[in-house]
């Protein structure tokens, strides 16, 4: 049986291709390479280029993969300052191809999908940690459009057979163990590489943006999730739909929050590097704290943290210093 990954060839997505080849799952792949590479999907895997919202595309994969068991969906654009200026090209791609994949297991009877949600369907928290049970009210079109996507999923599992487990990840980062793949986005905005660049020399400094939230240091407050651990939730999640388990959303998170200042230090730690830094002001639409309650999926889905910052600056470290220009 098979795992069709739709938006494999990305940074989330190729980790997933990855760790489910090492556990024995026969995987395929289906990405348009928007932002993701052909480089980061092994050759052994079936790789299928296209767009997910391309109905006579995903027809023809749909026919060909004929044993499908499930789908992992990572496919959308995901950047949050990015869609205030386009909110209508992100509403097209991630709420459009949504629509696509749901007809899509629909008419070849796949009942089981697991994707990617967002910290960011919370908007600006009112409570912390953000358990399921905070309400959710997105401040941006990228979080409102994966909200819209949990919406779908949930109506498209009332009318049909099919179930889905919809995992809002916090701050992810990281690199496989091997430095083999990794982060390799083109306009990079993350914290956590940008800082790694700076380590390696491509960028002279890392402004921080602003030391006046409310949070000890005066910096912002993100929880970072591992790679490795956030797959293992995937894996876990896809599992336990298979094995009957009814539809669900999950925060995934270490529940631990580092400020910004913080990762810094804990990248000087782990590069030997200097890093200069600056403070800068604030950047706009940042909350003060993110930090997820993920008691659930450790009840239901048996999933707990196993690494830590310093795991996941080490191993991004790694791929960064091996693979300075990407892929
Ligand atoms: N990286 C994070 O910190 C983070 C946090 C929360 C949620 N997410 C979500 O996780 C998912 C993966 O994020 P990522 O950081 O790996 O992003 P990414 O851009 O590296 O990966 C997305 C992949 O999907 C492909 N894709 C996009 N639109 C497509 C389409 N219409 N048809 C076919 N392929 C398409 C891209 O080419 C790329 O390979 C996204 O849905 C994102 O919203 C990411
Ligand atoms: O050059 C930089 C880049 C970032 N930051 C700060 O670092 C923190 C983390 O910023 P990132 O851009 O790395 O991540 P975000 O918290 O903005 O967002 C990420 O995590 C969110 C959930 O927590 C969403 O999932 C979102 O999609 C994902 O990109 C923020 O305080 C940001 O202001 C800096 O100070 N300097």
């Amino acid at each position: 049986m098979t795992v069709l990954v739709l938006g494999g060839a990305g940074y989330v997505g190729s980790h997933a291709v990855m760790m489910l080849q090492e556990k024995g799952y026969d995987v395929a792949v289906v990405d348009n390479l928007v932002t993701g590479h052909r480089k980061a999907v092994p050759d052994d895997v079936r790789f299928y280029e296209g767009d997910v919202r391309d109905r006579s595309f995903m027809e023809k994969v749909f026919t060909t993969e004929k044993k499908i068991e499930g789908l992992m969906h990572f496919c959308a654009y995901s950047l949050v300052g990015e869609s205030m200026e386009k909110p209508a090209m992100y509403f097209d791609n991630n709420v459009g191809g949504c629509i696509t994949i749901l007809e899509m297991m629909e008419e070849f009877n796949v009942k089981h999908i697991v994707f990617s949600s967002t910290a960011a369907t919370f908007g600006i928290p009112k409570e912390s940690p953000i358990s399921e049970r905070t309400p959710q009210a997105p401040i941006n079109p990228y979080g409102e459009s994966k909200l819209i996507m949990e919406k779908m999923m949930h109506w498209q599992s009332q009318a049909t057979e099919m179930t889905y487990v919809a995992l809002r990840y916090f701050n992810v980062a990281g690199a496989s163990n091997d430095g083999h793949i990794g982060e390799a986005h083109k306009n990079e905005t993350h914290l956590i590489p940008i800082i790694l660049q700076v380590a390696l020399g491509q960028r002279e400094t890392i402004t921080i943006y602003g030391d006046d939230y409310n949070t000890p240091d005066g910096t912002c407050v993100r929880d970072y999730i591992d790679m490795e651990d956030l797959i293992n939730a995937h894996i876990k999640a896809l599992e336990y739909l298979k094995a009957g388990g009814k539809s669900d959303q999950f925060n995934l998170g270490s529940s631990k929050g580092y400020s910004n200042l913080e990762v810094l230090e804990t990248a000087r730690k782990v590069t030997q590097k200097e890093i200069p830094s600056q403070m800068g002001a604030r950047r706009p639409g940042d909350p003060d704290s993110l930090v997820a309650d993920s008691t659930k999926a450790g009840e239901i889905l048996d999933w707990h943290v196993e690494n830590d910052l310093e795991h996941i600056i080490k191993n991004a470290w790694n791929w960064h210093s091996g693979h300075p220009n990407g892929y």
